[in-house]
Formats: structure tokens, C-alpha cells, sequence
């Protein structure tokens, strides 16, 4: 692919997972509020495609859109607990100024980090714990309507939606991508949920460049890894994208060690 993809949020932890694994496969070009350091950036990337800028800032990131073929929108407050002001400005405010600057420039595809949090509220007292674990049947799989956990869930579906409309309304291909809970090493230690929704970087990276590949129109789908334990399908990121994803949390205890080092 000639043109480049631009990657905003790209300082941070899901930033750094896909530019561990596919920094070198694609002309990127890099968005951040705080300046990236080196060693964030990969050895192909000149430093006029690094972009200082915040997603709200509608000047600078039609500057960064120019030319550009797909986008991957990670920038936004993470915090399940982060409050309204934040997340309406950084998450919702934010992520429609990157939809309409990609529409304006003419881009095809567009990724949206979107989250567990836009559905956390089907685990239910009734539900939990049973779950979170190996063989229970409960499964999301993407068609169901959201039921956000906190606020922050709320700007996650209403990310989803901004892309249902620049989908119907300007033909942009979208992928929302709910992750589940992105650790380095290991599964998130000591804990049923982190463990049922765990998502490798490799499997992340993988992940995120079937969302460049494939073709779609509109989608959501579950960003986990291969997991026994799952209440999330990755069926449709499996059929829709070509995800085939390498890494499994019953690979590791409880606390976090391979089993074949156990
Ligand atoms: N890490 C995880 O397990 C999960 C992450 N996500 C989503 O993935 C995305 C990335 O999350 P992480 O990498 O974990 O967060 P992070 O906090 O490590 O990285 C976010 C990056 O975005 C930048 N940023 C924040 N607000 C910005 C703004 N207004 N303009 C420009 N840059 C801004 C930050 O400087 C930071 O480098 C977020 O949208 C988050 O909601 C969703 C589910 C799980
Ligand atoms: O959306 C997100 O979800 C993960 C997992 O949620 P948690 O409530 O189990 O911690 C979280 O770690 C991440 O910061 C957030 O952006």
C-alpha cells in the first residue's frame, strides 16, 4: 500500500502493540498529543509524519489526514472511571472531528478503538462469575445493542455510532474494534475477567492490520485473543477480517506464569 495510515494515539499502550508488530510493514503517519521519543517511533517513519496534536484541534488533524488511506483512531481518555468533561471532549468530541476530517480527505477505511466498557453492563450480578469462565455459554457477539459499564462506555458506543452515520452517510468503510483488556507477556494477573477478555500485543497487532487489509463495510467486532475461558465471540473477526490469533490465557496460571515454565 502506497498511502499512508495514520495511527493517533499512537504513544500509547495499543499505539506501541501495533507498531511493535507492524511498524515496518506500512507508510504511517503518527498522531499524539505528547511528543513521541524516539524508541516509540519506527526507523522507517520520517519525522515530518510524527504529528504533536491534539484529535480536537480540527486544524491539525486535517493537516494529518491529507492523503491519507485508512486511519486507526486510538487517541482518547482510556479510564473506565474517567468523568464526563473528559470523555466528551477527548473521546467524543475527538472522534468526530477524525470522522469528518476522513471523510473530507477521501480515506477508505477507518478503525475505532472502541471497548468492553460499551457492554460491560451484560455482566450481570446473575451472570458473574460464572461467566468469566472455561465453558460458560454467555457469549457478546458485536450484534447486540450497547450497555456501557461507566461513562467511558458511553463515549466508546457513541464512537460506534458516529461511525454508523459517516458509514450510511458517506460510504466510509468502519471497523469498531471493542478490546478487551491489551497486556504485555502474560494475561492480566490474579483476575477472571482480565483473563476471559485478554488481548496479546501480537494478537493485537495482528488484529489491527487485518483492519487495514480486509474489505468491510460495517462492523463491530470483539479484540481478544484465542481464550478458553471467552464471553466475547471473535467469530466475526475471524470471518470478516481474517483474524487468527495465536495466544491463549489458559496458556498461563492464574497468577500470571507460562504453564510450561510452571
Ligand atoms: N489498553 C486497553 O486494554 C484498552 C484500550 N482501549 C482503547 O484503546 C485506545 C488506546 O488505549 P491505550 O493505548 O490503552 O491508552 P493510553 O493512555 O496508553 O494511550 C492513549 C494515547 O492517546 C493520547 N491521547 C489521549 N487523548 C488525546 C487527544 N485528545 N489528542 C491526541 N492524543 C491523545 C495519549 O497521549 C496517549 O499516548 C483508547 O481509545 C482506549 O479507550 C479500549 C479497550 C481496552
Ligand atoms: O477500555 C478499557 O478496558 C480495559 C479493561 O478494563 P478493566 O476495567 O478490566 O481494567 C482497561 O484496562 C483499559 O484501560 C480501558 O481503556
Amino acid at each position: 500500500m502506497d498511502q499512508p495510515v495514520l495511527l493517533t494515539g499512537a504513544g500509547g499502550r495499543v499505539g506501541q502493540a501495533i507498531l511493535g508488530h507492524i511498524g515496518e510493514a506500512y507508510d504511517w503517519r503518527l498522531l499524539d498529543r505528547e511528543p513521541l521519543s524516539d524508541e516509540k517511533i519506527p526507523a522507517s517513519v520520517d519525522s515530518t509524519d510524527v504529528y504533536v496534536a491534539d484529535v480536537t484541534d480540527e486544524t491539525a488533524v486535517r493537516n494529518a489526514m491529507d492523503g491519507v488511506h485508512a486511519v486507526i483512531h486510538l487517541a482518547g481518555d482510556p479510564r473506565p472511571e474517567a468523568p464526563w468533561d473528559s470523555v466528551l471532549r477527548n473521546n467524543i468530541d475527538g472522534t468526530q472531528k477524525m470522522f469528518d476530517a476522513a471523510v473530507d480527505a477521501g480515506v477508505e477505511k477507518f478503525v475505532f478503538a472502541s471497548s468492553n466498557h460499551a457492554v460491560g453492563a451484560y455482566e450481570t450480578d446473575e451472570r458473574t462469575p460464572e461467566m468469566y469462565r472455561t465453558n460458560h455459554e454467555f457469549r457478546l457477539d458485536g450484534t447486540e445493542l450497547p450497555r456501557p459499564s461507566n461513562l467511558y462506555g458511553v463515549s466508546k458506543a457513541t464512537g460506534e455510532t458516529l461511525g454508523r452515520y459517516y458509514h450510511d452517510h458517506h460510504d466510509l468503510s468502519v471497523v469498531n474494534v471493542r478490546i478487551g483488556n491489551l497486556t504485555q507477556h502474560h494475561p492480566p494477573k490474579e483476575y477472571e475477567r482480565g483473563q476471559a477478555m485478554w488481548l496479546s500485543y501480537r494478537d493485537c497487532g495482528h488484529l489491527f492490520e487485518c483492519c487495514i487489509e480486509a474489505d468491510y463495510d460495517y462492523e463491530i467486532v470483539y479484540g481478544i485473543s484465542d481464550n478458553d475461558r471467552k464471553y466475547y465471540s471473535i467469530d466475526r473477526a475471524r470471518e470478516v477480517l481474517g483474524y487468527d490469533p495465536t495466544d491463549n490465557s489458559a496458556e498461563f496460571t492464574f497468577e500470571g506464569e507460562p504453564l510450561d515454565e510452571a
